[in-house]
């Protein structure tokens, strides 16, 4: 039975890593899928992983049909194996639906890779409709950590070194590179904690460097 899979995990987690690695594997055994993604960082139809690898792929606007796609690419004598879909968190609920149909209708294997949520700890559209709909949902088991150590489960965004929590939902970035000055707008994964208090490791540190008050008129 063919499956509707989503791997999830916070940014900089291994998603992108995985499914290259998902598409080598199955490319390998003579399978033949298809790649997408929308957004990467690395600019349009490119998966690239922070360990170095890319692919092509094809990008995914709102108005790709997946069912249509797939249909039309059977009909004309291709043969699909599998589909690899990363960035998923940005499709729209249609098209996680459409996906849904591939799997169930005409038993392709479907690998859906994203983020749950987004800076503000809200869903995103598409990762709301594959924790409805999928048939295998797996959070990855390399942890991204928080600066305090704590497994991160949210993804925070900066603006010029600053946490915010207004603006665009989409916004396409990397998490902060050490030792790089920070990007006008960057990422950074944070335990719930220290999402919470807006506590990122600038802030932290800064923090930290603020002296003790002297104990006068003990
Ligand atoms: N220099 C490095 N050495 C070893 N592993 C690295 C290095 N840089 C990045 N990684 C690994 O790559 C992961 C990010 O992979 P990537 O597929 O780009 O993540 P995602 O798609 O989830 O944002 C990091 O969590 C880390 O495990
Ligand atoms: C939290 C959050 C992220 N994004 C963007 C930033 C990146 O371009 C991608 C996630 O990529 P990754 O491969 O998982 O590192 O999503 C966004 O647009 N809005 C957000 O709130």
């Amino acid at each position: 039975m063919a499956e509707l899979h989503f791997f999830t995990g916070t940014m900089d987690s291994g998603k992108s890593t995985l499914a290259l690695q998902t598409n080598h594997n199955h490319a390998s055994r003579g399978r033949i899928g298809r790649i997408y993604t929308s957004h990467d960082r690395a600019g349009s139809a490119t998966i690239s992983s922070r360990l170095g690898l890319s692919h092509g792929a094809t990008e995914v606007a709102d108005d790709l049909d997946f069912w249509q796609t797939v249909v039309s690419a059977l009909t004309q004598g291709a043969r699909i194996d599998y589909l690899i879909c990363d960035e998923a968190q940005f499709y729209t609920a249609e098209q996680i639906e459409q996906l849904a149909k591939v799997v169930d209708e005409l038993q392709i294997d479907v690998f859906c890779f994203g983020i749950l949520t987004d800076f503000r700890t809200r869903l995103f559209p598409g990762a709301a409709r594959l924790v409805e709909l999928a048939d295998r949902m797996q959070v990855l088991q390399v942890e991204a950590l928080c600066w305090c150590g704590q497994r991160a489960t949210h993804n925070a965004r900066t603006e010029d070194g600053v946490m915010v929590t207004e603006g665009d939902q989409v916004v396409v970035g990397d998490v902060d590179q050490t030792g790089q000055p920070p990007a006008e707008v960057a990422y950074e994964v944070l335990c719930r904690q220290h999402h919470r208090r807006r506590l990122t490791a600038a802030r932290a540190q800064a923090v930290s460097l603020v002296p003790e008050p002297l104990p006068f008129g003990e």
